[in-house]
């Protein structure tokens, strides 16, 4: 390994360093990042471009001592290198291996987890006031992108912030990207800050702000010479009370490291909450990740010699992309049809949508919340709104489903992408929760296809009803079903047999469906599809109650409160007492790694299936032999 990156086990090395060497540090660090992302896969953009930041931060800060918030967390790998977890990076978001977002339980430099946005401000405020209440003496700062910033979470918090006594550094790391392009007014104001003229203009009124303080003043007039940014008042910030600076070149150590020297001198001077804005590029450093920050945000392994390829065999068609298809064709045939995403255009299949349909896509920013109200909104004018939204950022809409959409019954679909366990982004990104929070909510539905035809089919049907549907479908392919190219839908609230055994009847909702069928091969037990959460297929129910000694449900959900727990309320209101197994996510969270691999661990893989029956009924089982599939 390289000399200088090798030496440093924890930021105090680091700090041990001279100005100059952190310049090679910092190449050395950026090819480091470059070749153990190419190896492991994850965020690789944002963290190029947080390179010289995070060098600058643990120089001048007394880490762990002074708390550092990232935001979002997917640009901590060079802070996870440079504090004691280099020789991990081989491991990144695998199974057993170290987590792609800060984790507390990880390093005592991750000092808040993070991974869903904009909570960095409100964290580091509290450890702000935390530090003040115990007379503690350190700092606390939060670094939050210019994507991240649009969250109405971060308003709040700056709110709060700005009239808040404490040690409160918010550092705006802005890249003019989000995951997509930025949108919205925030960007545009954050652009006119960094025009030449405002710069100008703002720079003298700087100069008189830091006549007040003549050591600052000194050293200000010192960083002019090298900073391309200087300390300027800004109206949006400053209004909040905050002490603006820059904008600054985040990518310039000569000007971070003064400039952050200076505003940790007004921290612990009480001069209040300070706001530094630093300009970075996302993918700084790696040409092909500078020319396509999007392709780079999240890529899988490759050799960085050669970029990201494209796959040499046809991929499995995802559920994102029968999603992005089934949204275009239904626009096509539906004019009131409009799109909404909350940041998420790639990874919610949107991209063709926004080409064909721009005037009626909305990437509305990171504001999930204002996302489903504005959507209401739309619905209340009679549009048709789909909202594509991961099921783990709908928990930030949660109040708006019930309050705005589902109390005033508006014909709305939601398209939630990332149901269930997603792999590499862990616990954090895990869609677990929706088939409970949402089936517990008056004129709301829930579908939950089996596959990618169904998927198709049942978002049809969820755009024809005249009240809130949400259609709930996993990350990457499913069974490979082909899907049809019309537009009908499948009956409402209805399921379907699709094996015939005895004894025990197996009911699985959405795509574990698959290997249920094949875990019921070996158990000789009856298959349903159950399809729809809510309304729950009643009849059919209790048709396989009547005719079967124990029933099983399966579904890739936490079971408390989930579809099984739907079953066994049915049940139980029915008089029925048969014994009933309910198969889901237990009651933990469960952590990064291989999607096939968890869901084996938590026996919702065909073995874990049939175990899992064998285990609670033998008895039953064994006295069935199995009978045939119905097509
Ligand atoms: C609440 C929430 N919504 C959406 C996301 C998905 N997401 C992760 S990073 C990101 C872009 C963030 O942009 P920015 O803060 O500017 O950081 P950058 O990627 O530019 O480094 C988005 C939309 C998220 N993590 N949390
Ligand atoms: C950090 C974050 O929230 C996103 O970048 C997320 O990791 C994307 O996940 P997908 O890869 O499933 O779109
Ligand atoms: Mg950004």
């Amino acid at each position: 390994m390289s000399s200088l990156l090798s030496t440093i086990e924890s930021p105090a090395d680091l700090r041990l360093l001279t100005r100059a060497q952190l310049h090679p540090l910092a190449d050395e660090l950026r090819s480091y990042l470059l070749e153990s992302v190419a190896r492991t896969g994850g965020h690789l953009s944002s963290n190029l471009g947080t390179v010289e930041l995070t060098v600058a931060l643990h120089y001048v800060f007394n880490t762990p001592d002074d708390r550092l918030v990232w935001d979002v967390g997917h640009q901590t790998y060079p802070h996870k290198i440079l504090t004691g977890r280099r020789d991990q990076m081989h491991t990144l978001r695998q199974l057993d291996g170290i987590s792609g977002f800060p984790r507390r339980s990880e390093s005592e430099y991750d000092t808040f987890g993070t991974a869903h946005s904009s909570t960095s401000i409100s964290a580091a405020l509290g450890m702000a006031q935390a530090a003040r209440i115990k007379g503690e003496d350190r700092n606390a700062v939060a670094i939050i992108g210019d994507g991240a910033m649009t969250a109405g979470m971060a308003f709040e918090a700056l709110n709060n912030a700005g009239v808040a006594e404490g040690r409160l550094l918010v550092v705006l790391n802005d890249n003019d990207m989000s995951i997509s392009p930025p949108v919205g007014a925030l960007n545009r104001y954050l652009a006119q800050l960094m025009s030449g003229q405002f710069y100008a203009a703002a720079k003298n009124v700087g100069k008189q702000v830091l006549k007040n303080a003549p050591p600052l003043f000194e050293l200000a007039k010192r960083l002019e010479e090298h900073a391309k940014g200087m300390v300027v008042p800004a109206t949006l910030f400053e209004k909040f009370g905050f002490n603006y600076i820059g904008p600054i070149d985040g990518h310039d150590l000569e000007s971070l490291i003064p400039t952050l020297e200076n505003i940790r001198q007004l921290l612990e001077a009480g001069s209040g909450p300070q706001f530094l804005h630093v300009v970075t590029r996302k993918g700084q450093g790696y040409k092909l990740a500078e020319a396509d920050p999007i392709a780079y945000h999240g890529p899988g392994k490759f050799d960085p010699a050669v970029g990201l390829k494209p796959p040499t065999s046809t991929p499995k068609t995802t559920f994102t992309q029968v999603f992005g298809q089934w949204l275009c064709d239904m626009a096509a045939a539906d004019p009131k049809l409009v799109g909404i995403t909350p940041a998420m255009r790639e990874g919610s299949g949107m991209v063709e949508f926004e080409r064909r349909f721009p005037d009626r896509y909305f990437d509305v920013g990171i504001a999930e919340q204002h996302a489903v109200t504005f959507a209401a909104g739309l619905a209340c004018e009679g549009l048709k709104p789909v909202v594509a939204i991961y099921s783990t950022f709908l928990q930030r809409g949660y109040d708006q489903l019930i309050h705005d959409v589902a109390l005033q019954n508006l014909p709305m679909v939601f398209a939630l992408d990332r149901a269930g366990l997603v792999g590499a982004d862990g616990a954090t990104h895990a869609g677990a929760y929706d088939i409970a929070f949402v089936r517990c909510i008056p004129n709301m539905a829930l579908a939950c296809p089996a596959d990618e035809a169904e998927c198709r089919q049942l978002l049809s049907t969820a755009h024809e009803q005249n009240h809130p549907v949400a259609v709930r479908y996993p990350r990457g392919a499913g069974a490979g079903v082909a899907v049809p190219a019309t537009l009908e839908g499948l009956p409402y609230g209805k399921g379907e047999i699709r094996r015939q055994g005895r004894s025990v009847a197996i009911l699985a909702f959405g795509t574990l469906l698959y290997p249920a069928l094949k875990a019921a091969e070996k158990l000789g037990a009856s298959v349903a599809n159950m399809r729809w959460v809510k309304p729950l297929d009643v009849e059919l129910l209790l048709e396989l109650a009547r005719t079967h000694q124990a029933i099983v449900t399966v579904e890739e959900g936490c079971v408390q409160g989930g579809a099984g727990g739907a079953v066994l309320e049915a049940l139980q209101a029915e008089g029925f007492t048969l014994p009933v197994l309910t198969l889901g996510l237990p009651d933990v969270f469960i952590e990064h790694g291989d999607p096939a691999k968890l869901l084996s661990m938590v026996g919702l893989d065909a073995e874990g299936i049939e175990r899992s029956v064998r285990e609670r009924f033998s008895a039953i089982v064994d006295a069935s032999p199995g009978l045939k599939v119905v097509a």
